[in-house]
C-alpha cells in the first residue's frame, strides 16, 4: 500500500494576481501586446517602462476599466475578466489613478465614507428596519475613517473640502479611501508623481507599513528611487510587451532595460 510522504520542499506560491496573454489595441496602436504579469501574495511589485510603454493600459485591463482584446486575469484564485470594476473592488483589488480621483466638492471624511460599500444603510428599507444596526455600522465606519486619516496625517483636513488638498495629499486620500474597503491588493498608478520629496518619503513609509500588515501592492512609478527602495520584484514593459522581470538590482543592471530607457 502506498503511504503518503510529507513533501517538505518549499512549494511554489500561487500568485495573488496573475495575468497572461493580455492585449489591447487602440486603432492601429498596440498599447498592450501579449503581456503577462504576476504579483506574489504579500509583495510590493513594481511595473516600470518608458513613456507610452502600456503600463496604465495594463492597469486598466487588470481592473477591467478597459476590456482586453484577449487575455486572462486570475485574482485570488478566480478568473475576473467577466466582472465589473466595482465587483473586482469588492473581491479585494482596488486601483488608484495617475491623477488622483477624489470628489472635490465633498469633505475628506465624506470621501472616505463613500469609499466603503455594502453597508446595511445603503438600502432604504433595510435601513428602516435595522436602524440600530445602521447607526452602529456608521459609527464603526467613521471610527475606521478617522483612524486611517490619522495614520496618513490628514486628521487636520477631515472636514475640509477634498478640493482644498494639495496634489500629494490627494494621493494620500486616494490611498486612504482604498484602505476603507480592506483590500487584499492595491494597484498604485504613480503614487510619487507631482508630489514633493517630503511627502514622497511619507507615502513610501505608509506603503511599507501597510505591506508589513499584510497588504500586497502593484506600483507603476517613474521615480526609480521609489521603485528600487520599495519593490521585491520589478516587471518591465516596453512597447506594450514584457521586456524583463527580476529583482530591483537585476533590473537596474539589465542592458535591454537600460537601452529601452535611453532609447526613448
Ligand atoms: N484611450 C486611448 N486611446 C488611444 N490610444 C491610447 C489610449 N490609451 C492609451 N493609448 C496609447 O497606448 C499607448 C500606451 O499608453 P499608456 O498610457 O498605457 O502608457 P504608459 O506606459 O502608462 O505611459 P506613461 O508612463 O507616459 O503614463 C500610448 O501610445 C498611448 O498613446
Amino acid at each position: 500500500m502506498l503511504t503518503e510522504v510529507e513533501d517538505r520542499r518549499p512549494q511554489p506560491q500561487v500568485p495573488l494576481l496573475a495575468a497572461s496573454g493580455l492585449s489591447k489595441s487602440f486603432g492601429g496602436i498596440k498599447a498592450v501586446d501579449n503581456a503577462a504579469i504576476e504579483v506574489a501574495q504579500g509583495s510590493i511589485t513594481g511595473l516600470i517602462g518608458p513613456n507610452g510603454a502600456g503600463k496604465t493600459t495594463l492597469f486598466n485591463l487588470l481592473s477591467n476599466f478597459i476590456r482586453p482584446d484577449q487575455g486572462r486575469v486570475i485574482f485570488d484564485g478566480e478568473p475576473i475578466q467577466q466582472l465589473q470594476p466595482h465587483q473586482i473592488a469588492q473581491q479585494g483589488m482596488i486601483r488608484t489613478f495617475q491623477v488622483a480621483r477624489v470628489l472635490s466638492r465633498l469633505s475628506v471624511l465624506e470621501n472616505m465614507l463613500l469609499a466603503a460599500q455594502h453597508q446595511t444603510g445603503e438600502n432604504f428599507w433595510s435601513a428602516c428596519l435595522q436602524f440600530r444596526q445602521v447607526a452602529k455600522e456608521e459609527k464603526q465606519l467613521k471610527e475606521r475613517a478617522y483612524a486611517i486619516l490619522e495614520s496618513v496625517g490628514l486628521t487636520h483636513m477631515t472636514h475640509e473640502y477634498a478640493g482644498a488638498l494639495s496634489g500629494g495629499q490627494r494621493k494620500l486620500l486616494e490611498m486612504a479611501r482604498a484602505l476603507m474597503v480592506q483590500p487584499k491588493l492595491i494597484l498604485l498608478d504613480e503614487p510619487a508623481a507631482g508630489v514633493n520629496p517630503t511627502l514622497i518619503n511619507q507615502i513610501c513609509e505608509h506603503i511599507t507599513t501597510w505591506n508589513r500588515e499584510g497588504l500586497t501592492f502593484l506600483i507603476i512609478e517613474h521615480n526609480m528611487d521609489v521603485i528600487m527602495s520599495l519593490c521585491d520584484r520589478v516587471w518591465v514593459l516596453a512597447e506594450g510587451r514584457n521586456l524583463a522581470v527580476g529583482s530591483p538590482s537585476e533590473i537596474q543592471t539589465n542592458s535591454e532595460v537600460l537601452e529601452a530607457y535611453l532609447g526613448q
